[in-house]
């Protein structure tokens, strides 16, 4: 375990004036510590920041600052990115990639659908049969946005808060805490990392300005011992949590099986038992420079069915694209957000859309939002639904296990990723 003792980001360093003379004049320039920090950020290869242990040794002709730095790690990052006041080259987008925010529409919104209609009858098998009102609604959005907000979803609001709260308290944790959690293996369960975009021409990775926190949120027995032990509230808010989630879950896959015309449990059965479940916390400070950075690059959910995402109340950052323009989602008060992955786009034959979205990042507050995501059983075979396909509807993608999508994922590693297209038929 390395302490580390560094100045501070406004110090002047240099020679110290009373080591100086005639005999052994300066021969580094003075400097203040954060314009050092710029040009630590400006050499960064291409390595990854999880290698804890760097050494650079560098001459920048340009201003015959000689930097040599050792065991720079990740909890550098972390602590830059909290108390920046101006952002390192590493963050900066190409001009292409920026987010434009004059250009995102902030009238038009997402359809919001009030769950409180969700039965039709009054007996008390009320929540056997969803409201074809609903279902309808719901059909609609998964058709024309891939996206939509719900309210009066029967998850307390103070479980939602409290969530939140302790979640936030998690990204307070002092760094060399939550750098327990860092990682770039991806067959970690629970991980704590950050998103890079490869840039096509440019040989360093740029980082996305946001710290994500992942870990699965079932089977609850097999993982509580891994999650964090602070805040000491979070194994069991978090476990409460997923239990509501899992059951809101359940519900919107009834929802979304009878907007297919197929039996309430079909998609349920049809992603398997023990399906594959995470959980994803993205941590945005607030940023010095919003239009230079994203916080998470566009992306779809490329290995969920279906995501639940609850974002942090007053601030915006989550953007979708509709008709090839950017649309901002609003935090609408005890709501969630809910989007549909590329498993259900496949499942649907493509009726149903993966759409792209992305999150930008504000001057003002920092932002939290957590994506439950539920995916397939890695045995689960996906494709799209039999009974969905006819000549007039002919298949769009081929059958695959979910393993072998998991699989190709992987071997996409650090391109940009373009999996289902893999799986695509000719007939497209
Ligand atoms: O921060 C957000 O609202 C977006 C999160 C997201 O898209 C994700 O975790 O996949
Ligand atoms: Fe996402």
């Amino acid at each position: 375990m390395a302490m580390f003792y560094g100045p501070n980001r406004d110090t002047v360093i240099g020679p110290i004036e009373e080591l100086v003379d005639e005999q052994r004049p300066p021969i580094y320039r003075n400097y203040r510590y954060a314009e050092f920090q710029e040009e630590f950020f400006r050499q960064q290869g291409t390595r990854r920041m999880n290698q804890c242990n760097v050494e650079i040794q560098k001459k920048s002709l340009h201003n015959q600052l000689t930097c040599q730095i050792a065991l720079f790690s990740f909890f550098h990052l972390i602590v830059f990115m909290e108390t920046a006041s101006i952002i390192p080259s590493k963050f900066i987008l190409p001009e292409d990639k920026r987010p434009h925010l004059s250009q995102v529409s902030t009238l038009a919104s997402i359809p919001i659908i009030d769950l409180i209609d969700y039965s039709e009858n009054d007996d008390e098998n009320k929540d056997d049969v969803p409201s074809s009102l609903l279902v309808e609604k719901i059909s609609q959005a998964c058709e024309e946005y891939g996206f939509f907000q719900i309210i009066n979803h029967g998850i307390p609001e103070e479980l939602c808060n409290t969530m939140m709260a302790v979640t936030y308290e998690f990204f307070e944790l002092p760094p060399e805490e939550r750098n327990q959690f860092y990682t770039t293996d991806h067959t970690k369960q629970v991980k704590l990392f950050n998103y890079y975009l490869n840039v096509e021409g440019q040989d360093d990775k740029v980082s996305m300005w946001s710290q994500c926190f992942s870990h699965p949120w079932h089977p609850r027995e097999n993982m509580t011992h891994l999650l964090p032990e602070n805040p000491p509230q979070y194994r069991e808010v978090f476990a409460e949590y997923a239990k509501e989630i899992g059951a809101l879950m359940s519900k919107l896959l009834c929802l979304i099986s009878k907007g297919l015309g197929l039996e309430k449990d079909y998609l349920e059965k049809r992603l398997g038992k023990n399906p594959s479940l995470l959980v994803q916390s993205n941590h945005y400070p607030p940023c010095p420079e919003p239009e230079l950075t994203l916080g998470l690059a566009i992306h779809t959910d490329l290995m969920t069915a279906l995501t639940v995402l609850k974002q942090s109340d007053g601030v915006t950052g989550l953007q979708v694209i509709k008709d090839g323009k950017w649309m901002a989602v609003d935090p609408i008060p005890n709501a969630f957000v809910i989007n549909l992955g590329d498993q259900m786009q496949v499942l649907s034959n493509g009726r149903y859309k993966s759409v792209h979205h992305r999150a930008v990042t504000n001057k003002a507050e920092r932002r939290l939002s957590m994506a439950m995501f539920y995916g397939p059983n890695k045995d689960s075979v996906i494709g799209p639904i039999e009974e969905l396909l006819d000549e007039q509807h002919p298949p769009f993608y081929r059958k695959y296990h979910f393993s072998e999508f998991v699989q190709e994922f992987h071997s996409q590693e650090g391109t940009r990723r373009m999996v289902k297209e893999v799986f695509e038929l000719k007939n497209k």
